[in-house]
Order: C-alpha cells, then sequence, then structure tokens
C-alpha cells in the first residue's frame, strides 16, 4: 500500500499522522509513505528526525484584513495546488490522509482532482477551517469528539467516529522514561508543564513568578518551555538567583508519552492530541486552554475531561503565579484525587483508533 501523508503547523496535527503511519508499518510492513507539509511547520524537524520520506510545498494563512499579502496567499495556494499533483503524480498513492493543518488544502484538493481516494482526520470537537473546506472533496472524515459531526453535517455519510491514532501508539507504550536522563530522579512524583507543542509565554510567564515556592517540595516540575521562548525564560529564571534542583528547564521534548508515562500530573494547554494522549494513559491534568484558537476550541476539549472528573481547568485569563502554584501543591500533595482524576481519564480513552481508520483506508481504496 503507498500512502500519502499531510498535517502540519503544529504537532497536534503531526503526531497523529505519524502514529498512523507505525500502525500501518506494523500491519502492512511492504508500506511506502510519503509526507507532504510545509519547511515553516514544525512537521519540516518532526517528520525528518523520524526518518520519514518528506516533501514540502509553500502556501500561508489568509489574512483577515485585505492586504497585498492575500495576493500572494492566492498565488501561493494555486501554485502548492499544482506542485501537490506533481508530487502525487510522481509517487502514486492508494491514498492520500489529511491531519489538519492548512497544508492539507492544497495536497488533498490535488489528490481529489487527480481522482485518488482522500481521508481528513479532524482532531478537535470543533472542527478546523481547512477541514471544513474539505469535507466536500474527500471520501471520509474520521472524528474523534462526537461534538464535531455538526461541522460536517451535510455530509454526514462520510463521517466515522475513530479517535486519535496517537492514544493507539500511546497506549502501548510499556515502559517510561528515565527521569534521571532529565537530571532528575527517578521514583520522586513530577509535574510536567508544557504549553502544546509550541509552548505559551503566560503559562511560562507564570511559572517564572512561581518559581521559588516550589523550592523543598516533596516533588519535582519539569517545565518544557517550547523551542522559541527556551531562551527568555531561562534568563528570567537565572535572574532569580537560585537554582532549584527539584526543577527542570526544557525547550521540547522528542519522546513526550515516554516522559507522560513518568511523571504524576500533567499540566498543558488543551489541544486535542495532548488530551488523547492524557486519556489514553489515565493521567490526572490541569488544563488551561488557549484562548486564541478558532471557536474557543480548546475550552470545548478540556471541558468534556472536566465534567468527567479527569481535570481541572484553569482559563488564561485566570492563569498567574499563585492560581497556577495552588492548583499543582494540592494536587502534588494529595495522592488520592490524583488517582480518581486518573482513573476518569483512562475510562474516556479510546485505544484503537488506527486500526478503526485503517478499515477506512481500505474501505475507500476498495
Ligand atoms: C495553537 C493551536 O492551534 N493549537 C492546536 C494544535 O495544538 P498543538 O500542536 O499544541 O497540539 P496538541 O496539544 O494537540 O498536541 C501537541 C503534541 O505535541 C507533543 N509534544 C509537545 C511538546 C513537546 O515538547 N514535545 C511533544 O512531543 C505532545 O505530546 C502532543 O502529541 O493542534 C491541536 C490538534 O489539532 C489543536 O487541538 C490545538 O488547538
Amino acid at each position: 500500500m503507498k500512502i500519502l501523508l499531510s498535517g502540519g503547523g503544529t504537532g497536534g496535527h503531526i503526531y497523529p499522522a505519524l502514529a498512523l503511519m507505525n500502525r500501518i508499518k506494523e500491519k502492512y510492513p511492504d508500506s511506502e509513505f510519503l509526507y507532504v507539509g510545509t519547511e515553516r511547520g514544525l512537521e519540516s524537524t518532526i517528520v525528518r528526525k523520524a526518518g520519514v520520506p518528506f516533501e514540502s510545498v509553500e502556501i500561508q494563512g489568509l489574512r483577515r484584513s485585505l492586504s497585498l499579502e492575500n495576493v500572494k496567499t492566492v498565488y501561493l495556494m494555486l501554485k502548492s495546488i499544482a506542485d501537490s499533483k506533481k508530487i502525487i503524480k510522481n509517487f502514486q498513492p492508494d491514498v492520500v490522509i489529511g491531519t489538519g493543518g492548512y497544508v492539507c488544502a492544497p495536497v488533498l484538493y490535488a489528490a481529489s482532482r487527480l481522482g485518488v481516494p482522500a481521508i481528513i482526520h479532524e482532531q478537535n470537537s470543533v472542527a478546523g477551517v481547512t477541514n471544513k473546506f474539505l469535507s466536500r472533496f474527500v471520501g471520509k472524515i474520521c472524528i474523534c469528539f462526537e461534538d464535531a459531526r455538526k461541522d460536517f453535517e451535510q455530509y454526514e455519510e462520510k463521517i466515522v467516529y475513530t479517535g486519535n491514532p496517537r492514544a493507539q501508539e500511546v497506549a502501548a507504550i510499556t515502559e517510561g522514561a528515565s527521569l534521571a536522563e532529565y537530571q532528575l530522579k527517578d521514583g520522586i512524583p513530577t509535574v510536567l508543564i508544557f504549553g502544546g507543542s509550541r509552548g505559551a509565554a503566560k503559562l511560562n510567564e507564570s511559572f517564572v513568578e512561581a518559581y521559588n515556592l516550589f523550592k523543598g517540595k516533596p516533588y519535582q516540575v519539569m517545565l518544557v518551555t517550547g523551542e522559541t521562548h527556551f531562551e527568555k525564560v531561562s534568563k528570567q529564571i537565572a535572574s532569580l538567583g537560585q537554582s532549584l534542583a527539584n526543577i527542570r528547564v526544557l525547550p521540547y521534548v522528542y519522546e513526550m508519552p515516554k516522559l507522560f508515562k513518568s511523571t504524576a500530573l500533567i499540566v498543558s494547554r488543551s489541544g486535542a492530541t495532548t488530551l488523547t494522549e492524557v486519556m489514553a494513559l489515565g493521567l490526572p491534568s490541569i488544563l488551561i486552554p488557549s484562548p486564541y484558537v478558532t471557536n474557543n476550541h480548546q475550552q470545548k476539549n478540556a471541558e468534556s475531561l472536566v465534567k468527567n472528573g479527569a481535570a481541572e481547568m484553569i482559563l488564561e485569563k485566570e492563569l498567574h503565579a499563585k492560581s497556577l502554584f495552588k492548583a499543582i501543591d494540592s494536587l502534588m500533595l494529595n495522592d488520592t484525587a490524583r488517582k480518581e482524576m486518573a482513573f476518569q481519564a483512562k475510562r474516556m480513552g479510546i485505544t484503537d483508533a488506527s486500526d478503526r481508520i485503517i478499515q477506512v483506508i481500505l474501505d475507500v481504496i476498495k
């Protein structure tokens, strides 16, 4: 089977595609893959690092205001469709799968024009703009939240509830990362704080302000700042005048699910793929939805866990050093509450999503 994958911008669109690819490889070792993304998105690093053949097209998002940039956007859109057609004709895939992010628009549109079966995967409870646009042109629409159905209601017959492939991959992990590899101690409860795949400035700032409060605590803290914020945060922490042995600050972690498995509490944005992983592993979490996303979908994602007792939520407008520290400290000192949240999170997870999507692939290429 030859499969062309596309999806990008942020990790939440990329990791599900790679997880699906890994599962297809397991079941069909002769399969061939090609990933199409942009050079600017995180996919150009993550996908290449994973050793997957990668080609790029150039494209940019539309500005909301009238501007010359939009002329360039239209030009790039037409060019990227033509480039995608060339890539597809060369690779000759049996199916093209898009996991979101604007790069999928030219790639999957081109596939449909060439008569190649195409599938989109929507990770969120509210569909992204690109997936809504593509819903008309693709054969199947895979969703992870029942709420997403209403965004594709004109194409109800195409919708399949599959869940997120990253859940299946993560649920199969048997061994967690060693915390010693991160210069922390194994066996001590550890909280992992990160703002999605790109980091979140307000979360980083609140953490820096709370830094000294973690002194002498019976637990460890890891902050993953996001690549672009790392230098600034490191300088701010250095200027506080003390370096605490129970705290570790990193720019990015490539083996996140393994690290998840070794942590006692997750504090993060509520991007759909992160939540999938949290549920698949059954982890307690404090969620801080990004208010800067389409239709506030991260808050809806978070609320689905909160209403099941699986997570706590802090809205960004209520996020500061004190609220962050208080929420972390009281959960880290309360094993029973964490266990109950973990149990509820685990109950919510779907852990055979890749197999469900493989069935969808087999149906469309019949
Ligand atoms: C700002 C924005 O548009 N965010 C969207 C984006 O988020 P974002 O890319 O942040 O997505 P998610 O939170 O869903 O996923 C992040 C992924 O990156 C991984 N990770 C993160 C940090 C790190 O250091 N290493 C690492 O591997 C996580 O384990 C996870 O697999 O896509 C999600 C899925 O469509 C959406 O729900 C989010 O709203």
